[in-house]
């Protein structure tokens, strides 16, 4: 399959960098969680190992294709669409993802929405971005710095490191807000 240009986003994680982010996530069995920006589906194989129901949504067709064959219909839900514009489940879901960097802020305003059923989410992201999320938490969502992902966690290896972006729901961040509350 050939990918490449910054378009796509070509550092994938090494398998055991997924695994222990996954690992981190505390994902638990029957819970829902999207990867969003699947790749060849470094984190999915964790979440599915964990038992967790997981969607792999990824924009790339070869890619989307090869995860399929990989994971087959059973274990995995592959959508393949823009993860800025796929409908996000009407229920609790969360998200353990390695999404592509340049839409990362546009994928956390959407996640943590006030329509979102959004509970949590591992966003592997840049850790300037990471600290700034953490300093400045999205309305309803309490932010974190988790796991430090150095460079050479990605093949290839990126310029610099990366953090896990642990973004929670937050008690009074719960759905369905007064109506007159401003976001
Ligand atoms: C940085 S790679 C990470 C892949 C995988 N999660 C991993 O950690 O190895 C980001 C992935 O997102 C995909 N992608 C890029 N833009 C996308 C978009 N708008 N919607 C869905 N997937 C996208 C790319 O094709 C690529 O596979």
């Amino acid at each position: 399959m050939a990918v490449a240009g910054r378009r796509w986003g070509r550092h994938l994680l090494r398998s055991t960098w997924a695994d222990r982010i996954v690992r981190g996530a505390g994902v638990r069995a029957g819970q829902l969680v999207l990867d969003l920006g699947a790749g060849t589906g470094a984190l999915t194989a964790p979440l599915v190992d964990q038992g967790a129901r997981t969607v792999a949504v990824e924009l790339h067709a070869g890619r989307a294709a090869g995860l399929r064959r990989r994971f087959g219909e059973r274990s995995v839900t592959v959508i393949e669409a823009d993860i800025l514009s796929v409908p996000l489940p009407g229920r609790p879901f969360r998200v353990v993802a390695n999404p592509p960097y340049a839409v990362g802020a546009a994928l956390v305003r959407r996640l943590t929405d006030r329509r979102s059923h959004l509970v949590r989410a591992d966003l592997v992201v840049p850790r300037w971005m990471a600290r700034r999320y953490e300093a400045s938490p999205p309305r309803g969502f309490s932010a974190l710095v988790g796991q430090h992902v150095p460079a050479r966690a990605f093949d290839p290896a990126p310029r610099s490191d990366s953090a896990v972006l642990i973004l929670r729901r937050s008690v009074a961040g719960r759905r369905r807000r007064s109506p007159s509350r401003r976001r």
